[in-house]
């Protein structure tokens, strides 16, 4: 998941320089837009970017060891940072050069000796732009009504989560929750009441999805998803044990439903014991589960039987 900042003050810029003196320069002169982080070498700046997730990086193209060039395309075919825009600082001003460093990836240039007022404008420029793109880019991935993650988000995430899974030999949990006798909740209190229904629903699910890598999405009309990383078939089970209680517990009104008020059913899947190792194939074994616990009732979980044969 990603988190965007709002502000260029709250932005996070990784000067990468082997001089002392310009990475002091570079974070003097900047101290008022953003905040800076420095470091000597590319090796030791690729590695904390997938801590700190920076915004922006600003690299000498010669660097002892790896160089800016080597860093940036590095960068640049790492899926997770290649959004962060690079800027190189040279005082090569020759074509040639200058090539390559496009070719890399980086997005512009600031030239040595340093003017004080460039650098400031060049990376408040930069910083705004890359603040407004993640805006839209967040925009583009959230569901208006629920302000949940949308489907869009889920199909990425589930890829990238279970390929995580899958090398890291960790369990990933996948439950799929619906809301029951939803059509006739709309029918008999309004589409109105139901939109307020299914956004105390999926608050609800949020509360439940305590930790930060646990991700609630909006799955299709009254359908939830929930991506659980590092999540064991048991854990699964009790998280989706709690959901069904919880969404009960909320007791609101549902005058068409055999329980009388708003319930859920949830069907569960797992990678590890049950082979799957593909989105479709994790996302039809809970699907499947889901339809097993609308068939017995509704207001429950079932697990996939490809976890408990
Ligand atoms: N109010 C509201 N209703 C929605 C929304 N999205 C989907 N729905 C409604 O959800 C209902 C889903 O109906 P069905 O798929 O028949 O399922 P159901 O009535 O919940 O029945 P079961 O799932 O079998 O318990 C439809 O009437 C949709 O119009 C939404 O954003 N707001």
């Amino acid at each position: 998941m990603f988190e965007i900042v709002h502000s260029i003050e709250s932005c996070t810029v990784l000067v990468v320089d082997d001089a002392k003196v310009i990475r002091k320069l570079v974070s003097a002169i900047l101290k008022p837009v953003c905040r800076t982080v420095s470091f000597e070498s590319a090796e030791t700046a690729l590695k904390v970017c997938h801590k700190i997730k920076p915004d922006l990086i600003i690299m000498d193209i010669h660097l002892e060891g790896m160089s800016g060039l080597e860093a940036c395309q590095q960068l640049k075919s790492d899926p997770e940072l290649a959004d962060i825009p690079l800027i190189f600082i040279t005082s090569n001003q020759d074509p040639k050069t200058q090539e390559k460093c496009w070719d890399a990836g980086a997005v512009d240039f600031i030239e040595k000796p340093l003017v004080a007022s460039t650098l400031v404008k060049r990376i408040t420029t930069h910083l705004k732009y890359k603040v407004q793109a993640d805006i839209l880019t967040n925009q583009s991935f959230v569901d208006g009504l629920t302000e949940l993650y949308n489907r869009r988000f889920f199909d990425i995430e589930i890829e990238r989560l279970l390929k995580d899974s899958l090398r890291r030999r960790v369990p990933l949990a996948l439950l799929l929750i619906d809301i029951d006798f939803f059509k006739k909740f709309n029918d008999s209190l309004g589409h109105l009441e139901g939109d307020q229904a299914l956004k105390s629903v999926t608050r609800q699910v949020s509360l439940c999805a305590r930790r930060p890598v646990d991700l609630v999405c909006r799955y299709g009309g009254e359908e939830i998803a929930v991506l659980l990383p590092d999540t064991s078939v048991h854990s699964a089970q009790q998280f989706a044990s709690d959901i069904v209680k919880s969404i009960a517990g909320l007791a609101i009104v549902h005058p068409m439903s055999p329980h009388k008020h708003v319930t859920v059913s949830v069907g569960l899947s797992c990678t590890g014991s049950s082979k799957a190792t593909t989105p479709a194939q994790l996302i039809a074994q809970a699907d499947d589960a889901l339809y097993h616990a609308k068939e017995a009732g509704r207001n429950q979980y079932q697990a996939s039987v490809a976890l408990v044969s």
